[in-house]
């Protein structure tokens, strides 16, 4: 398959795995700032760039409609995600962030936005080094411009202002295959309202499976069963860092989080973020932690239904409650929060949990790649700790 744009970056080639020659780290080096493209690539002639303000609320509806008709569907166009408007807002507004990172592009006669990049500073360990990274996402062109190159530019765009920035490397994931991957994973689904994803068409009938059986077989308890079980705050934030970060550093690639993105990050934010941990009834401390975004979807051609309701596992960390009890707390807590399902990467340590709590597999991967950063073997799902929006 010929990769025209990409094999004209620094990411690893199809045609250089398992060249052991080739070293771990930065594949190229930071170019000097003043050679760095002080002006931003040119785009065909009826469209112009735009800073998207996302703190504006007629920018953030304008972005949120964009994506909302035009982002990514699954393979049977079954769902396209509709990510909400404080989702956008939390998701790009972290600590450090530049708004010049949030990039669209719009049709100058009409002024409307066409296409969409955004990225976030974040701060990634992969293996002992931590690098200053850009998490790139939202990459999105408007079904009526697909397929004219727009994508290239925009990535260069986006590229060309965060070397602005001084960093050189970023971190992506995507559903089609790019050069390089440095891990794939699978999504699995938990079932929360089984007979609503069966009358959506996403799951069926078991054989000899009757609706109530079905229902019977995915009914949870009304409330979580571990003793000292409860929403995290904000005086929890040193401790859930200390724990987070200890718990992350089993992983090669993970977060670096300091106190100021776990509370940017984990501090439960309605209808986007929910967080909980188990305090020790005797002692007091912090031992679990375990979290989960909202992120739902428009249901595409369904006369019934038109939102699936679906529920993101993000960064949980066992040290007393066995994982295991810890993720069936959150799945209790999902199903009370009413959500249709709880999804989850077979990333970190979830492969302990996913089967026994009646996780299906899914048919859609989940690659995530490096930009300017060449890891030598691929990594398994396991030895992963990033879970990108
Ligand atoms: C140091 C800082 C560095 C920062 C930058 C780091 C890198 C960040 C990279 C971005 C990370 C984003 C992460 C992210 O947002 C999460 S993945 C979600 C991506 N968005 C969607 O799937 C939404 C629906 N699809 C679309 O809007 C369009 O199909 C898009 C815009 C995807 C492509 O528009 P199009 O009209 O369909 O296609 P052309 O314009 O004609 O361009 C074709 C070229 O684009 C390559 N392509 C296709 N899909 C891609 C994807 N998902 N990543 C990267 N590249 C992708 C493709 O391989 C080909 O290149 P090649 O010829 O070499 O194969
Ligand atoms: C019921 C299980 O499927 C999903 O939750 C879902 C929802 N919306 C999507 C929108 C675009 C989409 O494009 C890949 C997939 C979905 C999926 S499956 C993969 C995400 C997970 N877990």
């Amino acid at each position: 398959k010929q990769h025209k744009f990409w094999e004209t970056q620094p990411v690893g080639q199809f045609k250089d795995v398992g060249d052991v020659s080739l070293p771990e780290g930065p594949i190229e080096p930071p170019t000097p700032l003043s050679d760095v493209k002080q002006e931003p690539y040119n785009l065909p002639s009826p469209y112009e760039w735009t800073t998207c303000d996302m703190e504006s609320e007629e920018m953030c509806t304008e972005v949120y409609n964009l994506l909302k008709n035009n982002y990514v569907e699954d393979d049977e166009n079954m769902f396209r995600f509709n990510y909400s408007k404080e989702f956008l807002r939390w998701a790009l507004h972290p600590p450090g962030y530049y708004r010049s990172w949030h990039i669209g592009v719009c049709a100058k006669a009409s002024k409307k936005l066409v296409a969409f990049i955004t990225g976030v500073p974040a701060r990634i360990r992969v293996r002992n080094e931590v690098v200053k990274m850009a998490e790139i996402n939202f990459l999105c062109v408007h079904k009526k411009l697909r397929s004219k190159r727009l994508a290239p530019v925009m990535i260069k765009e986006v590229t060309r202002r965060v070397h602005l920035e001084n960093i050189w490397q970023a971190a992506y994931t995507a559903g089609v295959v790019l050069p390089t991957p440095i891990t794939t994973c699978q999504y699995w689904h938990r079932s929360l309202n089984p007979k609503k994803l069966i009358d959506v068409g996403f799951s069926r009938l078991g054989a000899r499976m009757t609706m109530s059986r079905t229902i019977k077989l995915y009914k949870l308890p009304d409330s979580p069963t571990t003793p000292g079980f409860r929403k995290m705050e904000f005086r929890d934030v040193p401790a859930v860092t200390r724990l987070l970060r200890n718990y992350m550093s089993q992983f090669v690639v993970a977060p670096d989080f300091d106190e100021n993105d776990v509370e940017h990050w984990l501090l439960p934010n309605d209808n986007v973020v929910d967080s909980y941990l188990v305090e020790s009834p005797e002692n007091h401390e912090i031992t679990d932690f375990c979290s989960f975004y909202t992120l739902p979807s428009s249901i595409l051609g369904n006369p019934t239904y038109s939102t699936l309701k679906a529920a993101y596992s993000y960064y949980n960390v066992s040290t007393k409650t066995p994982l295991l009890q810890l993720m069936n707390d959150a799945l209790i807590i999902a199903k009370q929060k009413d959500f249709d399902v709880f999804n989850a990467l077979d990333v970190m340590q979830n492969e302990s949990f996913l089967k026994e709590l009646k996780f299906g597999p899914g048919d859609g991967q989940l690659h995530y790649y490096l930009y300017n950063y060449r890891v030598q073997h691929a990594l398994k799902p396991s030895e992963l700790g990033l879970v990108l929006l």
